[in-house]
């Protein structure tokens, strides 16, 4: 049997990530970065997609290439029309990019990246995999927000929930390495955007974000939770215009605002060198993560797992240390040894709740459901 080849496209706000998968074997991958950015040779997605096409052509393996047996493309937001990955057709990219308002940083990328392959390789099935998904399973009572039915109906407004590839692959790692495939698991994916879910038997009870990748935790540039107050306040008082807030709380807030820094890894040197800024930045960034991790503990009812992961949740063992602090009475706790040494496992041995490290590989994650998809459908 032939292992078959799927590339991955994820297009984010501004960078392409792509991965070409021969079954669990990436055979390459890469990353364009800083599309559309002031100073940058890369204009647009299009552009982009076109550096994608000429790395993998350079290295022999060409989106021309006849191995090739699908397209599996990361598409932020699907709303409540999409629950499961699904075959992308026309009418499919209609309704993807309908929700362009709902996720206008992210769809519109996706559908570069859509369009772009689907132009190149025409003969290929191509499929959606949906950041909204795996979030599609939360509760009336954690999606809804608490405001007029009628508007919210009207305009979509609910919590949708993002990273959904992350929290499905980690928490199906993390509750099976601890023997229970069945059990609760908290993840944790802290990487530029961040994000946390209460999973429960695979499915997914809670998740901090909300109708927009905005809410929850503390990000790089990304405010997170915010008395909505605040928005009306600086628009009638603060005399800023829509635009202005929209940028400020997704461009110019997080670690970011605070600090000047949106890479931990540079707060991270300020902090030890004693910067004042960097601290309150790094404290407000730890703070609301204890919340979110006793919270998602009230959720459950019981842990068995705390999964950290992405770029911050992978490579910060400070932050992984000062995030679950003085949580000993919930039965969850890190050894300091096995966290700096980055182990598997961090917490100590004989305590309630076992801490995990799980790198994330939403590629990964993205070629099985693009390849779960093609036995079910034809390609049209
Ligand atoms: N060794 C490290 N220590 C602390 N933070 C790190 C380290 N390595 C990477 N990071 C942080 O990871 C973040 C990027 O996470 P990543 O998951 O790669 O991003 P994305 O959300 O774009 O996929 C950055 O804020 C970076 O500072
Ligand atoms: C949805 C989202 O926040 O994605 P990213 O972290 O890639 O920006
Ligand atoms: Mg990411």
């Amino acid at each position: 049997m032939t292992v078959k080849r799927v590339l991955v496209i994820n297009s984010g706000s501004s960078s392409v990530k792509y991965a070409l998968l021969a079954g669990e074997d990436r055979l390459a991958s890469g990353i364009v970065e800083r599309i559309g950015e002031p100073g940058s040779p890369v204009a647009d997605h299009g552009a982009a997609l076109d550096i994608v096409a000429d790395e993998l052509a350079g290295q022999g393996l060409g989106i021309d290439s006849p191995e090739l047996t699908a397209i599996g493309h990361r598409v932020v937001h699907g709303g409540t029309d999409f629950t499961e990955p699904t075959l992308i057709t026309d009418e499919v990219t209609a309704m993807i990019e309908e929700l362009v308002p709902l996720a206008p940083l992210h769809n519109p990328g996706n559908l570069a990246g859509i369009e772009v392959t689907r132009r190149l390789r025409p003969d290929l099935p191509q499929v959606a995999v949906f950041d909204t998904a795996f979030h599609s399973t939360i509760s009336p009572a954690a999606a809804t927000y608490a405001i007029d039915r009628e508007v919210a109906e009207r305009l979509r407004i609910r919590r949708y929930g993002f990273h959904g590839t992350s929290h499905a692959y980690v928490s199906r790692e993390a509750a099976a390495e601890a023997g229970r495939p069945d059990g609760n698991v908290i993840v944790l994916h802290l990487g530029n955007g961040a994000s946390a879910s209460a999973v429960s038997g695979g499915r997914c009870l809670e998740t901090s974000m909300g109708m927009t990748p905005l809410e929850g935790l503390v990000m790089g540039t990304r405010s997170g939770d915010l008395d909505p107050g605040v928005l009306t306040y600086l628009a009638r008082t603060g005399g800023m215009s829509f635009e202005e807030i929209d940028t400020m709380l997704n461009r110019g807030g997080g670690m970011r605002g605070l600090c000047g820094d949106n890479d931990m890894r540079a707060v991270q040197e300020r902090l030890a060198a004693g910067d004042p800024d960097a601290e309150l930045a790094f404290s407000v960034y730890c703070h609301r993560l204890r919340k979110y991790v006793g919270a998602y503990y009230a959720v459950l009812g019981t842990v068995d797992v705390i999964a950290f992961t992405g770029g911050v949740g992978e490579n910060s063992p400070l932050v992984r240390q000062t995030a679950l602090d003085g949580l000993e009475a919930l039965g969850i706790a890190v050894d300091p040894g096995r966290n700096e040494r980055g182990e598997r496992v961090i917490s100590p041995d004989g305590t309630a709740v076992r801490v995990v490290v799980i790198p994330t590989n939403e590629e990964l994650e993205i070629a099985r459901q693009t390849l779960a998809v093609l036995p079910r459908t034809k390609h049209p």
